[in-house]
C-alpha cells in the first residue's frame, strides 16, 4: 500500500519559520507498488493516458516519478473496462512509474455541461458526444480500480469559486459522505485511496472537512477546491488552516497547482505532491518557464537568438537547440517545436521540486524560497 515514510522536518528553519508564519516544509519518500518516490514532487498531467507531446521514455529521462491521468476522460473514451482488458493503465500507456488518477468530480463540473448533483452522484452530458452520463462514488472507484493506478482519489465535488457559505457547507458534508462510500467501494489491495479535503474558502469548513476525513483514516489526503480562480493569498490561508490538521506521516497533495511561486509557498505549508496542466498547456502556445518568469520563445525578439531557452537547464531542448530554432518550428507549426517547449517546461518543474527537496534536506529551504521568489516574477 502507499506508505509515507522517512520524512525529515526542517527543524532549525522550522522554529525560525514558525515566528514568521507556519512552515512545515518536509522531504519525504512515497512508497507505492511501482516504486518509492521522492517528495516534494510534481506530477506531469497525462489526461487521456498520454502526457501530451512527450513519450514515456522522455518522461523517465527527465525524472518524472508519478504521472496523473483523468478517470472522467478515460471513462468516456475508450472506457475503463477496455483499459482493464488491455492490462491496466501502466501496460496500456507503457509507463512503469507511478500513476495517480483523479476521480472525475472536478472534470464533471469543469467540462461536461452539468445536469444535476444529488446525494447519489452527478448527472452530466458527455463533452464528447453529448450523451447522458452519471458518476457516483461507487462508479468512480470501480472505474479507477479498472484503470489500476497506484493512487486513486475519492469522488468529491470541487466547490465552485465563489460559493455561498451554506452551499459550501452542504457540499462539503456530502463530499465527506461520498468519501466514506468511496472507501467502502474500494476493494483493490495495494492501491491507495486518498480523500479530498473541501470546505470552499471558509476556514471553519476547511477544518471540519479535514478533521472528518482524518477520522476516516485514509493513507493520504488531497486538498481540493483550490486553484479555482481564488486570489493566491486566499489559497495560502486555506492551506494554513488545513495542512496542520492532516497527519504528518501521510502525504498531502495540492490538486491542480501550479506555478513555481505557488509550489514553493505550498511546500512551506507542508504540501508534498502537485499536479498542473500549466507547464504542458503553455508550452503548446510557445511559452517556456524559467526561474525569472515566462519566456515567450515565439516572440520576434528571439528570431536571431542562438542561445538555448535557459543555458543552465539540463533538458534535451536546452542542451541541443536554440531559441531561434524553436521559434522557427513554432511559427512553422512544426510538432517538434511544441515537443521541445513541453520537454523544457516539464523538466523545469521536475528539477524545481528536486531543488526544493535538496534545500529541505540541507536545512536551507527558507533561504531557497526567499532567493527564488526574489528572482521569479509572477
Ligand atoms: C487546476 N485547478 C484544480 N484542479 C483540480 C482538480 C481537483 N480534483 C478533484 N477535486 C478537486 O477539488 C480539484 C480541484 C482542482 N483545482
Ligand atoms: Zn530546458
Amino acid at each position: 500500500t502507499c506508505a509515507f515514510a522517512g520524512q525529515k522536518k526542517v527543524l532549525a528553519a522550522y522554529e525560525e519559520a514558525v515566528k514568521c508564519g507556519y512552515s512545515g516544509a518536509r522531504a519525504g519518500r512515497l512508497h507505492t507498488p511501482h516504486g518509492v518516490f521522492d517528495t516534494p514532487m510534481f506530477m506531469p498531467v497525462g489526461t487521456q493516458a498520454t502526457v501530451k507531446a512527450v513519450s514515456p521514455r522522455e518522461l523517465k529521462e527527465m525524472g518524472a516519478q508519478i504521472i496523473l491521468s483523468n478517470t472522467y476522460h478515460l471513462y468516456l473514451r475508450p472506457g475503463t473496462e477496455l483499459v482493464a482488458e488491455a492490462g491496466g493503465l501502466h501496460r496500456f500507456m507503457d509507463w512503469d512509474g507511478g500513476i495517480l488518477t483523479d476521480s472525475g468530480g472536478f472534470q464533471v463540473f469543469s467540462l461536461g455541461p452539468l445536469r444535476k448533483i444529488t446525494e447519489e452522484g452527478a448527472a452530466f452530458r458527455s463533452h464528447i458526444d453529448g450523451s447522458t452520463q452519471f458518476l457516483s462514488p461507487e462508479i468512480a472507484i470501480k472505474a479507477q480500480m479498472n484503470l489500476g493506478a497506484d493512487i486513486i482519489m475519492a469522488f468529491d465535488e470541487c466547490i465552485p469559486y465563489p460559493a455561498e457559505y451554506q452551499y459550501a457547507k452542504l457540499s462539503t458534508e456530502r463530499t465527506t459522505r461520498w468519501a466514506e462510500r468511496s472507501q467502502k467501494a474500494h476493494t483493490r489491495s495495494g492501491q491507495a485511496l486518498f480523500a479530498i479535503v473541501q470546505g470552499g474558502m471558509y476556514q471553519d469548513l476547511r477544518r471540519v472537512s479535514a478533521n472528518d476525513l482524518v477520522s476516516l483514516d485514509f493513507p493520504g489526503y488531497g486538498i481540493g477546491g483550490l486553484s479555482v480562480g481564488e486570489p493566491k493569498p486566499v489559497m495560502y490561508e486555506m492551506l494554513e488552516q488545513t495542512v496542520p490538521l492532516l497527519p504528518e506521516n501521510k502525504p498531502r497533495y495540492l490538486m491542480g497547482v501550479g506555478t513555481p511561486d505557488c509550489l514553493v509557498e505550498a511546500v512551506r505549508y507542508g504540501i508534498d505532491m502537485f499536479d498542473c496542466v500549466f507547464p504542458t498547456r503553455v508550452a503548446r502556445n510557445g511559452t517556456a518557464m524559467t526561474k525569472s518568469g515566462r519566456l515567450v520563445v515565439k516572440n520576434a525578439a528571439y528570431a536571431k537568438d542562438f542561445l538555448p531557452i535557459d543555458e543552465n537547464c539540463g533538458c534535451y531542448a536546452c542542451q541541443n537547440f536554440s531559441r531561434a530554432y524553436i521559434r522557427h518550428l513554432l511559427k512553422a507549426d512544426e510538432i517538434f517545436g511544441l515537443r521541445l517547449t513541453t520537454i523544457h517546461n516539464l523538466y523545469f518543474l521536475l528539477d524545481f521540486t528536486k531543488k526544493m527537496r535538496q534545500a529541505i534536506l540541507e536545512d536551507r529551504f527558507l533561504s531557497f524560497r526567499e532567493e527564488f521568489l526574489a528572482q521569479y516574477c509572477k
